[in-house]
């Protein structure tokens, strides 16, 4: 029995994640892999994963950090079995006290670590995934408004829902259009099946299409074996495309005609296979300007549009502001286990006056920064001298007598950010661009675009 079960693997080893990942999805499982805990946070925090392996040697946060966390701050029923080699099996032995499944060691007959997983599956099928899927994801984010565009939006989720309509979610980065339609697949009838978020902006026109349709094996160079396309994977469950707008015109055809036909055909056959899956595609950028400029396809546009959702900026919703900086206070101190019980008024009257340039996501990063440095039980003001976002507000406002622009904003965030990840990742471009979860190619590009090359040791 696979069924969709989905695992995901954990290892800093390469060869390893991808040993594992192919016999397992041999066996018909749908795998996602990480190399750090961090990766898998990420992962986590978008996608529903009953089931991890995981590495106990690893750098950076160890796989039994790991576990404490996964089963302190995702869910107590998410099972973890630990992988480890010889030299750490009292370490894994231990880690069943704190809520592992079971270990599996390294040498061993894969066909034991299968077996364990079986049992994981069978225990799963006996429980409702979905129910326990919604509740954690209750607690991670706020689902009222204070603001009526909001309130139109959350309605239109509850219309829209139960049809099978392609929808547009449209919104700057950051306001949190893929919990919107990730809100639309499980309010859906469609809520069993996968949800499946796929960034167009992080692959390029080979990869996207390879990750969309799936390649024979063979198909091209480096197509050692079969890959099953995301359109295929997502059987009877919803494909969110974020960034549409960055597909190239050529991937856009197809597209269009899988839309048209519900049919793909994967990279390197030419036989047609009947797809079914809800799309539900979002943009930053204006589509309509795109289609003008010839950059966007009118045919597509039409067909992925049938009902647009425009989520409006924070700066747009201050009403909603005071809300979520207790909701995410809230989420915080629990995660992190601090005992904070309120704010300092001055602290919050500069949160309530801030721009938002990055919407929810924004304030999510500074609220938890401020809960991070927070000693005492209340927020302080004086914290916002430690953090960086708040600063571009206040005292570069009063020194430069001008606030940069949000491209501007955005773009030295961007480099500094950059710098710091190479910088912890001493300077290597492949595992940075792990770490920031995008492909090294972008990073690649974004070293050359902003001449950070004195901060990476291999630049080609
Ligand atoms: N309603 C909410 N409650 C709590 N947190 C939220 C909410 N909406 C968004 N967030 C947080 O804001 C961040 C950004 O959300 P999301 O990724 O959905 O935005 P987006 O519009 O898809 O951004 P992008 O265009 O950059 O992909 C997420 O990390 C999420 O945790």
């Amino acid at each position: 029995m696979t069924g969709l079960f989905k695992i995901l693997i954990v290892d800093d080893d390469a060869d390893y994640r991808e040993t594992y990942r192919m016999l397992l999805v041999k066996k018909g499982y749908i795998i996602a892999v990480a190399s750090s805990a961090e990766e898998a946070y990420k992962l986590m925090d978008r996608e529903f994963y009953p089931l991890i392996i995981s590495d106990i040697m690893m750098p950076g946060v160890s796989g039994v950090e790991f576990l404490k966390e996964v089963k302190d701050k995702y869910s107590k029923s998410i099972e973890v079995i630990m992988v480890t080699g010889y030299g750490s099996v009292e370490t894994a032995v231990q880690t069943m006290k704190l809520g592992a499944f079971g270990y599996f060691i390294k040498s061993h007959n894969p066909e034991e670590l299968i077996l364990e997983i079986e049992k994981v599956h069978k225990i799963f099928s006996l429980q409702n995934v979905n129910e326990i899927n919604k509740n954690s994801k209750k607690s991670r984010y706020l689902y009222t408004s204070k603001n009526k565009q909001m309130q139109r939006v959350y309605e239109m989720v509850e219309q829209v829902a139960e049809s099978n309509s392609n929808v547009l979610i449209t919104g700057e980065s950051g306001v949190g259009k893929e919990i919107i339609a990730n809100m639309i697949h499980d309010k859906s009838g469609r809520s069993n099946k996968p949800f499946i978020p796929i960034n167009c902006g992080y692959f390029s026109t080979g990869l996207i299409e390879s990750e969309l349709f799936g390649h024979e094996k063979g198909a091209f160079t480096g197509a050692t074996t079969r890959r099953i396309g995301h359109l295929e994977e997502a059987n009877e469950g919803t494909v969110f495309l974020d960034e549409i707008g960055d597909m190239e015109e050529g991937t856009q055809v197809k597209l269009l005609r899988v839309l048209e036909t519900r049919q793909i055909e994967r990279i390197g056959s030419n036989k047609l296979i009947d797809v079914d899956f809800r799309l539900v595609s979002a943009t930053n950028k204006d589509l309509v300007k795109a289609v003008a400029d010839g950059k966007f396809r009118e045919d597509l546009f039409f067909r992925i549009n049938t009902i647009e959702i425009n989520i409006p900026p924070l700066r747009q919703r201050k009403e909603d502001i005071e809300d979520l900086i207790y909701f995410l206070l809230n989420r915080y101190n629990k995660e992190m286990g601090k005992g904070i019980t309120d704010i300092d008024e001055n602290t919050k009257q500069q949160l309530l006056n801030y721009n938002y340039p990055g919407n929810i996501r924004e304030l999510k990063n500074i609220i938890e920064r401020l809960v991070v440095l927070s000693r005492g039980n209340t927020l302080k003001d004086e914290l916002f001298k430690s953090s960086r976002l708040l600063n571009n507000d206040t005292e570069e406002k009063e020194t430069n007598n001008k606030l940069s622009s949000y491209k501007e904003a955005k773009k030295n965030f961007e480099i500094e950010y950059i710098k710091e990840v190479l910088k912890s990742c001493n300077n290597n471009i492949t595992h940075a661009a792990k770490q920031m979860d995008i492909s090294r190619r972008q990073l690649f590009n974004k070293i050359v675009e902003y001449d950070l090359k004195e901060y990476s040791n291999d630049t080609n």
